[in-house]
């Protein structure tokens, strides 16, 4: 699909007869800045017909376009090529996910109480947790089970994130709760088995808010990137893409860390990439090796869940490692980043769509 990259110092009345030109012909284009670029995709635009090959030859000699990139049947607004560099995704005043940065989130699976959030909120700042997780809305797969404190734990979230100055990450299951999820936290997580919920994912973008997308246990990794685009398409750029694992054959261990789709799609996207090992793997002893693992393959950061007490957590205790654990993988990832240095596996656009 074409896409085409509009320099910084934008001259938009340029852009705008573009778009109207193509527009006033019946067809379509989505608009997404990134970073101090717009990217502007052309889905109805057959490079092959002669309206098409007429309007690529208006839009390469046009001044205000950098370049003009087919993205190749990969998302468009979120393909590396087309961006030309990985984006930064601001996340707070003084926090942007990628960017040459080690992102660290970690809490609690669930919220449970005020004191359990307060704590686990405490106790991960301190060691290094640059966001706060927790979940309010739970995705249970039985109805049975504890479904989340729902608003009375946003509610929480909110306090939590004001007295420790920890932004948050908490997922929204409903696109009618995105605006309400959105007063309170600055990240909206789209889980897993919500990946493809296509007007969640349209509800959660127009919030504005950063949304982190985790990838569907059953999505391959163009129908993850797919999922991006609808966020990008309305307008959000400040997507987080989350390799949670896979289903496979393997069924010891919960899901399968797909490791290989880390570096993959940091040579495919633009868009941060964080793994979260604990649902991955489903096992507590487990997380600090597969986090290694995230930020060897180029990982923008790692999620985790942190319990103080997982025998009596609410929710997915097997997986939870405590704090004093959390603290030593922060450690210990530093000194692995650091001994790789400029070796580690880093987003190419001259590798980019290869
Ligand atoms: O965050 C946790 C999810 O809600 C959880 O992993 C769902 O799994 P389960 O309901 O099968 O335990
Ligand atoms: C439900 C969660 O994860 P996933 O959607 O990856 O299962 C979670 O992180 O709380």
């Amino acid at each position: 699909m074409i896409v085409a990259r509009f320099r910084p110092d934008v001259l938009t009345d340029e852009q705008s007869r573009l778009v109207a030109g193509w527009r006033h012909r019946g067809h379509r284009s989505f608009r997404c800045r990134v970073g101090h670029r717009t990217l502007i995709t052309f889905p109805d635009l057959a490079a092959a017909s002669p309206e098409g090959q007429r309007f690529l030859t208006v839009l390469r000699a046009t001044r205000a376009v950098e370049t003009v990139v087919d993205s190749a049947g990969s998302p468009p607004l979120g393909s590396l090529a087309a961006a030309g560099e990985p984006t930064a995704v601001p996340v707070s005043d003084d926090w942007s996910v990628g960017g040459g940065r080690f992102t660290w989130i970690a809490g609690p699976c669930a919220v449970e109480s005020e004191d359990q959030l307060a704590l686990a909120a405490k106790e991960v700042r301190a060691r290094g947790a640059q966001l706060l997780r927790g979940g309010a809305f739970k995705p249970r797969t039985s109805p049975y089970s504890f479904q989340g404190l729902g608003r009375d734990g946003l509610r929480m979230l909110g306090e939590v994130s004001a007295a420790t100055g920890l932004p948050v990450v908490t997922e929204v299951v409903d696109p009618a709760q995105a605006e309400t999820v959105a007063e309170v936290a600055q990240v909206l997580q789209i889980g897993a088995r919500n990946a493809q919920n296509f007007a969640l994912l349209r509800e959660a973008a127009l919030t504005g808010r950063a949304v982190l997308l985790k990838r569907g246990f059953g999505c391959t990794v163009q129908e993850w990137l797919h999922s991006a685009e609808y966020l990008l398409a309305a307008g959000n750029s400040r997507v987080l893409l989350c390799e949670r694992g896979v289903r496979t054959f393997e069924n010891s261990t919960r899901f399968t860390l797909d490791i290989s789709a880390v570096s993959l799609v940091k040579r495919l996207s633009h868009l941060p990439v964080l793994v979260d090992p604990s649902h991955a793997c489903g096992r507590s002893d487990l997380v600090a090796p597969l986090a290694a693992a995230a930020a060897v393959a180029g990982a923008d950061g790692v999620m985790v869940d942190v319990h103080q007490d997982a025998s009596t957590a609410l929710c997915d205790g097997e997986q939870a490692i405590t704090a004093e654990e959390f603290g030593a993988l922060v450690d210990r990832t530093g000194r692995l980043l650091h001994s790789l240095g400029p070796d580690r596996p880093a987003a190419d656009p001259a590798m980019a769509g290869r």
